[in-house]
């Protein structure tokens, strides 16, 4: 790895993505930073990602971690000084790239996943689609999940950033001769209220599944602030962002995930949450891709627990019922 000096006076550049939520996200961290240091001059240095671009399924490109590689391999090189992702596209099976850190955790947003329906579309619920009606989604977590309350509704994949996913709900196209199969018709979409909210469309969200129908993504509605370690500087800085009891229980939901081996899209869903009296209370809930088998388990923390040892202790409860085998399956 590259060591870059950041020479005074200069800019701290902002690595992202390229996509509006992205650059939502940054300008809401460029506040920040600016509420803490008002001389602050930030330039943001905006990456299409090869996840971003390919139209195909995301598994054949190597998977999620695609959105945050590119960008983390700039902050390596010292193209960029921070980088702004959202914790639940970093990917949870492997280790930070060499000579990085996650230096903050902004306060959590919403994690609920939310159903969005097509302009003039009357259904208000997944209880009011018709028998066998489609929804678009790629996450298996969230297929699983539908399919679990609803077995008849067909499931098809969408790819692309939030706002392009939105316009094929609202105007599809046939399936193209390029194989491009994910222009049929949906009549309704499941996505994440946080991004939504980033982009100013909340509006759009016509049902919000309660946690028990449909369990979060692990880190969903965080952002995460990276830098380089060796940069004091800039650690010091973001770390003054960082939210102690968002980090804690994203920390725990983390280390289950890593523990199962998962990523942003396998068949995981983890949730944390703070007692009012402190202590950390995880549920972890992994699946069989077509919705048909579950493990769950959920614990609180001991006094003797931090937040990776009750990842732990509920990754240990899920191996324990088959996670490997359900996942797998
Ligand atoms: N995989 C894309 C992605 N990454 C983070 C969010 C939403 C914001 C969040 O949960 O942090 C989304 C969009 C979605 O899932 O609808």
């Amino acid at each position: 790895m590259t060591r870059r000096r950041r020479p005074p006076g200069s800019p701290l550049l902002i690595g992202t993505r390229s996509s509006a939520m992205a650059l939502a996200q940054t300008e809401h961290v460029v506040r920040l930073l600016q509420r803490l240091d008002p001389g602050l001059r930030t330039e943001t240095v905006a990456t299409t990602t090869a996840g971003d671009t390919w139209p195909g399924d995301l598994t054949r490109l190597g998977g999620k971690g695609l959105f945050v590689k590119a960008i983390d391999e700039q902050l390596q090189r010292g193209e960029a000084d921070i980088a702004v992702h959202c914790l639940k596209d970093v990917p949870g099976d492997r280790p930070l790239p060499d000579g990085l850190t996650i230096a903050a955790m902004l306060p959590r947003a919403d994690v609920h996943d939310v159903l969005v329906v097509p302009e003039g579309s009357p259904v208000t619920s997944p209880a009011e689609l018709p028998e066998g009606a489609s929804v678009a989604t790629s996450a298996v977590r969230r297929k699983a999940q539908l399919l679990a309350v609803r077995p008849d509704l067909r499931v098809l994949p969408v790819r692309g950033t939030v706002g392009t996913r939105l316009a094929k709900l609202d105007s599809p196209r046939p399936p193209g001769p390029d194989g491009d199969g994910d222009r049929t018709p949906a009549d309704a979409m499941v996505l994440a209220r946080a991004g939504l909210r980033r982009l100013g469309l909340t509006a759009r969200v016509r049902y919000e599944f309660p946690l028990e129908e449909m369990l979060p993504a692990v880190g969903a509605g965080v952002l995460a602030l990276l830098c380089r370690e060796e940069d004091e500087t800039a650690a010091a800085l973001l770390h003054q962002l960082d939210d102690p009891a968002t980090h804690a229980e994203a920390d725990a939901e983390r280390s289950m995930l890593h523990g199962l081996q998962g990523h942003c899209n396998s068949p995981i869903a983890g949730h944390c949450t703070t007692a009012p009296d402190g202590r950390l209370s995880l549920r972890g809930l992994v699946f069989s891709g077509d919705g048909t088998r579950f493990a769950r388990a959920h614990l609180s923390a001991g006094s003797a627990d931090d937040p990776a040892a009750l990842g732990r202790r509920v990754c240990a409860e899920l191996s324990r019922q088959g996670a490997r085998h359900i996942i797998g399956a």
